[in-house]
């Protein structure tokens, strides 16, 4: 319990109706969550406008209202606040609700189009083995120390961040590895939260439905640079061209790594193979389980927010050889007959092409490629022809087939992926809406030593068709059916 006026303490506030010497047990930005002694924080979003629930909030036991425009019916026994900007109140509310969490942990958050999820756990793993008490937010699962809470969002909503940052600080946890997405920073989901270190790993495209123009992406990953304090670092990947304008106005201590670039960090590729990499980092041999060029770049964000932490270089990397990849990034099995079948979250143009490229280069010799891929629906239209290209440039065979279709029709998404395919690749091309018929025909066409990728929905262990969620396990089906087939 709290009183009203030290949970909005700090808030930009334009108006207040109503006594602000009132207790709060609870803060909610649904009104489906709210109920007695309730902040409810009325949020515009991009289906709903929340003050529209501000009754239905009120019916539920809510004694106070954080808004934009106040109500025309003013109910008595409320207090309303009248905020510049609710979503950023609602930053300011949630830290002070949850006394600050962020200020008693280190708090690294990892930024970019591809590599966030790798990276943010192989620093959760890492810290692990040294003994450390972490926490770890991301797409795949969020970690309270060694209690596994669901995700159900790459980033969370600032309240439901809060709240599991205060659960952190309250298990000892000294460390937390989040991810920030593109749309966590524009919808200022990390805002009024306090980071010790931000790391950038790339840009390349997505999520164009939603930010417009890559531009407009741009500038909401910048945004989180923006944002950090000046005894916080900024590690950014000196091989992306957009990596300096990341950090132009950040008050952050910048360093750099790097793959080919010259860095702070810099780490050098001797071998990549399907047991793993070989690599030079920061002039030191190592060996990790890792598989292709990109993961390069997550080892050693790894491996320089490690020591930026202050942990010893040598302690570091051997650690890091000990670690696996998070599930459904480059997952492999091999069959009985030699058949090698991948599971890989590789779900941009960008990641796709560097996830086929290092099957081409450590693959022994000529073995075909056949690639199983579709694309979300409702989500950035633009990358399905682009995706379907690079898919059969560097494929000898490709099943289309449906990812996520969520509400739009899945016949239509593949329709727009054909749209990449150059003429002459046609012939390598199939197309088949059931994602789980798709696997089976890719299985059916394999011979030993063929290699299948199923690119996509890496850990994913469901598929969303309209607004229905059912179970789905790419890794799953693409075993069981190669042992079916006695593959
Ligand atoms: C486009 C988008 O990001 N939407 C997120 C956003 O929703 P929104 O603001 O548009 O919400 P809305 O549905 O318009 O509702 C507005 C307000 O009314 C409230 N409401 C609504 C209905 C009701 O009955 N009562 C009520 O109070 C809602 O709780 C909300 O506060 O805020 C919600 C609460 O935090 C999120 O759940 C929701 O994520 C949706 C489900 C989503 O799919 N988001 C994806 C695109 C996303 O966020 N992805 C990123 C990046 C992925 C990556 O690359 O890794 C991520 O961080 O996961
Ligand atoms: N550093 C990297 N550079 C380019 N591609 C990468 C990199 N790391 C991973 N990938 C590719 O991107 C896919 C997704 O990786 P990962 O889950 O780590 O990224 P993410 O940024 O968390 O993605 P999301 O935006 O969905 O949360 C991987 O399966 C792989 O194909
Ligand atoms: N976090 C990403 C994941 C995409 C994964 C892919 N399987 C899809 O559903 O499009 C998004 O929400 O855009
Ligand atoms: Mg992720």
């Amino acid at each position: 319990m709290k009183l009203l006026k030290d949970i909005i303490y700090g808030v930009r506030i334009e108006e207040v109706v109503g006594s602000t010497n009132i207790a709060i047990e609870y803060v909610a930005y649904d009104s489906r969550k709210v109920g007695k002694f309730t902040m409810f924080v009325a949020l515009k979003g991009t289906q709903v406008d929340g003050h529209e629930f501000i009754d239905k909030a009120i019916a539920l036991g809510a004694v106070s209202i954080v808004c934009e425009e106040l109500p025309a019916e003013i109910k008595e026994g409320v207090t309303y606040v009248k905020a510049v900007n609710s979503s950023t109140a609602l930053g300011i509310i949630a830290a002070n609700f949850h006394d600050h969490p962020s200020e008693g942990i280190k708090l690294i958050g990892v930024t970019g189009t591809n590599g966030k999820t790798t990276s943010v756990t192989l620093l959760y793993d890492l810290f692990r083995l040294f003994g450390e008490k972490v926490g770890l937010i991301s797409t795949v699962v969020n970690k309270i120390h060694n209690e596994e809470v669901e995700s159900t969002h790459t980033t969370p909503n600032v309240l439901d961040l809060n709240e599991l940052l205060s659960r952190m600080v309250e298990r000892g946890c000294k460390y937390c590895f989040m991810e920030v997405s593109s749309h966590a920073v524009h919808q200022h989901r990390v805002h009024g939260v306090k980071f010790s270190g931000a790391v950038f790993t790339n840009i390349s495209r997505d999520h164009l439905d939603y930010h417009g123009t890559f531009d407009a992406y741009i500038a909401a990953k910048k945004g989180f640079f923006d944002m950090l304090p000046a005894d916080a670092f900024a590690l950014v990947n000196a091989d992306q061209t957009h990596a300096e304008t990341m950090v132009q106005d950040t008050k952050a201590k910048v360093h750099t790594y790097s793959v080919t670039s010259p860095s702070e960090f810099k780490t050098k590729v001797i071998e990549n193979s399907f047991q793993g990499l070989h690599l030079m980092i920061d002039n030191m041999d190592t060996h990790m389980k890792l598989i292709g060029d990109f993961n390069a770049y997550n080892a050693t964000v790894a491996y320089a927010v490690a020591v930026l932490l202050k942990k010893d270089k040598l302690e570091v990397l051997a650690a890091l050889t000990r670690l696996e990849p998070p599930a459904g990034r480059f997952q492999q099995y091999a069959s009985e007959t030699g058949i090698t079948a991948i599971v890989d979250y590789a779900h941009t143009p960008d990641a796709l092409e560097n996830v086929l490229k290092t099957i081409k280069n450590i693959r022994k010799g000529n073995e075909m490629v056949i690639t199983v891929v579709g694309c979300g629906g409702d989500r950035d239209k633009g990358k399905r022809p682009v995706m379907a290209e690079i898919a059969t440039r560097l494929s000898d065979q490709v099943v289309l087939t449906s990812d996520n279709p969520r509400t739009e029709d899945p016949d239509l998404i593949i329709e727009d992926m054909k749209e990449g395919v150059a003429a002459e690749n046609t012939p390598k091309v199939l197309a088949i809406t059931s994602r789980r018929e798709a696997i089976n025909t890719a299985c059916a066409l394999a011979h030993g030593g063929d290699i299948l990728l199923i690119a996509g929905k890496g850990h994913e262990d469901y598929q969303i068709l309209g607004t229905e969620k059912v179970h789905f396990d790419d890794y799953e089906i693409v075993t069981e059916t190669l042992k079916k087939l006695n593959k």
